[in-house]
């Protein structure tokens, strides 16, 4: 089973498991089109999130008092009279088994057999509103301090929202309705407010991990010691002295979570999937592998090789993953994905593949410490436009094989250097016009072990200086911005002045401490354990639990009024479908949705005309614009980091002004050597997704609309969208990557939700 399939298993498990709370929606509809009975409910699995530093106890108490709690007996959802129109008319089950959203998957005669059953008018948004509170109201249940599987929920409504906004447009070329038109732009908004949940989520869940996994015993290795005592699904790690038996020798070290030895390639990926997501949303991600030599930094970075996908590492999967969700936003952003790969070694910058085989030289390539607009802290590094995973392996490989023939002496030092793939993304949101841009570092460390001064001596040493050195300041830079320090040091080596735009402000860092079972490696382990610990401990610690705390309500509030907006928005699909049914005609004759009509009541009309601007929830949605980030400023850090805001943000990408005089006022460009942490130990004295819908059409209306549903989605598929609203084609940028540069001439649209910023056009360099 590959993994989409699989994650749409995962899928349906929750679902089922929601239905079991009560939502029918869940519900599996048989092949012959009954409603099977509720699903028995399935144990959850702990791998879906990351542990909050929340206690159980202390989210418990904020979410119990939360509006969103309140809201959950809000009228619309609790009246059973909804719920019955669900399980009587369960055609839109069929859509939900299908895969929320993905109407143009359903061939026509289907899609057309729904539409006059008014099963779309019933498609699961409020089913999907329902999935989403059963699971929250769950995780206040079960008081484990998660807040599980929302990942998979904002994704599965992201797809149906961007499918909604495809038939809306569709509908509105068909019928020429401007009505219709708009309420599909409504849904952009929607969509990008529900991006922007997705990443407060994530952000509730700490933005610096760790992630601890355990290498299992080497084939043909036969003294099999271990000193792993223990690991739990909470991201508890027992070790034992083996010097000291029983209880005594035991330390227990807690983590996000930790990975056993069967762990496989893509258990560890699912965990670290939402993070690659938020790059595509203008987030810079950092995700480093640390550990001794021979613990399993490479295999789980890149994998032992990439020509079976089962084996895939962290960066082949990270990126394929970015493609695969980039094509299913094509239809509002158009991504373009650059990447770049150097090498650190000796406290030097070198280029680590060159894709056209010209000789590499190790010329060593220049870091620019001061605001870029392009975000590059290596400009000079060649960066490689690519399109499919299939590009970056074969980049990978030419890179590997380039290494082999012109650099043997390179693959010895390969644990005693740093390797950093740099995965560079940017978007242009179609109807705003607006850009974004993110980064993703992924960094395979040197071997972090201690060397002992007595025992080498020339280049041994040095390079063992250097790697001391830039793994201590990798440190202190992440103990800094842990504890919210007025001064991060991020200039004390290349690796963390490399990492800087990853490192700190809104960036999210993940860091896998991996381990070596083995009861010789014990006190090298300990080590490990202990730096890791250093990180994570303070994350983990109460000073920010209060903002935290406040971030929760925030969130379940934001929750609460993005569901209003879509009630709303559910109400005036209907109304717009109703005119579809019946053209000319503005009153509700077919459908008497309760929710409609307590609306109606209340304004003295039938139809409510509310649009999504004016909604109660009293919140503008913004497009990709600047509000859609600008919330994300909240915990004004002093290391802003604002590559993930729109274009027309003046303020410096890696570090602001202030930041960076501070950098220079404080003359941090100090041997690092005189910094001795506890960690600073090492030197030692000892798809195509669009299924093709067929336009057979019988030129009956709805058959004419779908078969305008079938040019889109294929025109959609050659890269060309149309669509009434759609932005003049001057606002595209011209690929970046094919010319070597970005130049985007964007008209911002002032929109009356946040930005401010008068129209006007800014041209960027991205190489
Ligand atoms: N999870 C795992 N499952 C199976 N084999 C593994 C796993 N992790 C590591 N190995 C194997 O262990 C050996 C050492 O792993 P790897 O080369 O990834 O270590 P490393 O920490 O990157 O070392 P270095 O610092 O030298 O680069 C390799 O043969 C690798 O295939």
């Amino acid at each position: 089973m590959n993994s989409m399939t699989e994650n749409r298993a995962k899928e349906h498990g929750r679902n089922s498991n929601v239905a079991a709370n009560g939502d029918f929606s869940a519900q599996v509809l048989t092949s012959n089109g009954e409603l099977e009975g509720s699903s028995t409910p399935k144990s959850e699995s702990p791998k879906g999130g990351f542990s909050s530093p929340l206690s159980g106890e202390e989210k418990r108490k904020i979410l119990s008092e939360s509006k969103f709690q309140r809201s959950l007996k809000s009228p619309i959802l609790s009246d059973p009279s909804t719920t019955l129109t669900h399980v009587g008319n369960y055609k839109f089950h069929e859509v939900f088994q299908l895969k929320q959203g993905r109407y143009m998957d359903l061939p026509p005669s289907k899609i057309s057999e729904m539409m006059k059953s008014n099963s779309l008018d019933n498609a699961p948004t409020q089913s999907l509103l329902s999935v989403v509170n059963s699971i929250l109201d769950e995780s206040v249940e079960r008081n484990n301090s998660e807040i599980p599987h929302q990942n998979n929920l904002f994704k599965a409504r992201e797809e149906k929202y961007q499918s909604r906004i495809r038939v809306l447009e569709a509908l509105a070329i068909g019928f020429k309705l401007k009505t219709l038109a708009n309420a599909a732009q409504n849904y952009h908004s929607v969509l990008a407010e529900n991006r922007k949940i997705f990443n407060e989520l994530q952000e509730l869940k700490g933005n610096i991990r760790v992630y601890c996994r355990i290498r299992p015993f080497l084939p043909g290795q036969k003294e099999r010691k271990t000193i792993i005592e223990h690991i739990d699904e909470n991201g508890e790690l027992i070790v034992a002295n083996p010097s000291k038996p029983g209880k005594d020798g035991h330390r227990l070290f807690k983590f996000n979570k930790v990975f056993g030895q069967a762990s496989t390639q893509e258990d560890v990926f699912s965990d670290t999937q939402p993070l690659i997501r938020s790059v595509l949303d203008g987030y810079n991600v950092c995700i480093f592998a640390y550990g001794q030599t021979g613990s399993g930094k490479t295999y789980t970075m890149t994998g032992p090789n990439a020509s079976s996908k089962e084996n895939w590492g962290v960066n082949y999967r990270a990126l394929s993953d970015l493609f695969s969700i980039s094509q299913t936003r094509k239809s509002s952003i158009s991504y373009e994905i650059g990447v770049q790969m150097i090498e650190i070694y000796n406290e030097q910058c070198y280029l680590k593949y060159n894709i056209t085989f010209v000789s590499l030289n190790f010329h060593t390539l220049g870091i620019v410490t001061h605001y870029q607009p392009n975000g590059l802290a290596v400009p000079d590094a060649s960066m490689h436009p690519v399109k499919s995973t299939s590009d970056v392996i074969e980049l990978m490989e030419i890179g590997l094989k380039n290494r082999s023939v012109s650099f043997t002496a390179l693959n010895e030092r390969s644990s005693r250097s740093h390797s950093c793939v740099t995965i560079h993304v940017r978007g242009l949101d179609s109807k705003t016009g607006a850009t974004l841009h993110g980064n993703l570092h992924l960094v395979d460390l040197a071997g972090s072990e201690r060397v002992d001064r007595s025992e080498v001596t020339g280049d041994r040493l040095k390079e063992a200086q250097h790697i001391n050195k830039s793994l201590s300041a990798l440190g202190d830079v992440i103990f800094a911005l842990a504890q919210k320090s007025s001064h991060v040091p991020y200039r004390n080596s290349k690796l963390t002045q490399v990492l800087q735009s990853s490192l700190g402000g809104q960036a999210k860092t993940l860091m896998f401490v991996q381990l070596n079972p083995d009861v010789i490696s014990y006190s090298e382990t300990m080590s490990t354990l202990k730096f890791a610990e250093r990180v994570s401990g303070v994350e983990l610690g109460a000073a920010r639990s209060n903002k935290e705390g406040r971030d929760v309500r925030e969130l379940v509030e934001q929750v609460a009024s993005l569901r209003n907006t879509i009630a709303k928005k559910d109400e005036e699909i209907e109304r717009l479908q109703l005119l579809k049914v019946h053209p000319g005609t503005g009153s509700l004759l077919k459908y008497t949705s309760p929710s409609l009509n307590r609306e109606s009541e209340k304004n003295g009309n039938n139809v409510p005309k509310k649009s999504i601007r004016n909604s109660s929830s009293g919140k503008s949605l913004g497009g990709l614009t600047e509000k859609t980030t600008s919330s994300d400023h909240d915990n004004s850090s002093d290391y802003s980091d604002s590559q993930h805001s729109m274009e027309h943000d003046e303020r410096p990408q890696s570090m602001s002004v202030d930041e960076h005089n501070r950098d220079h006022d404080h003359g941090d460009d100090h041997d690092h050597e005189d910094h001795h942490g506890d960690y600073d130990e090492r030197l030692s004295d000892t798809s195509d997704n669009g299924t093709s819908i067929g336009a057979d059409t019988d030129g009956s209306a709805e058959n004419v609309v779908f078969a305008q549903i079938a040019k889109s989605n294929s025109s959609e598929r050659l890269g060309r969208i149309s669509r009434p609203t759609q932005k003049s084609e001057n606002a595209k940028p011209t690929s970046p990557l094919s010319k070597g540069s970005l130049k985007i001439s964007t008209s911002l649209k002032k929109t009356s939700s946040v930005n401010t910023t008068p129209t006007k056009s800014r041209t960027r360099q991205w190489q």
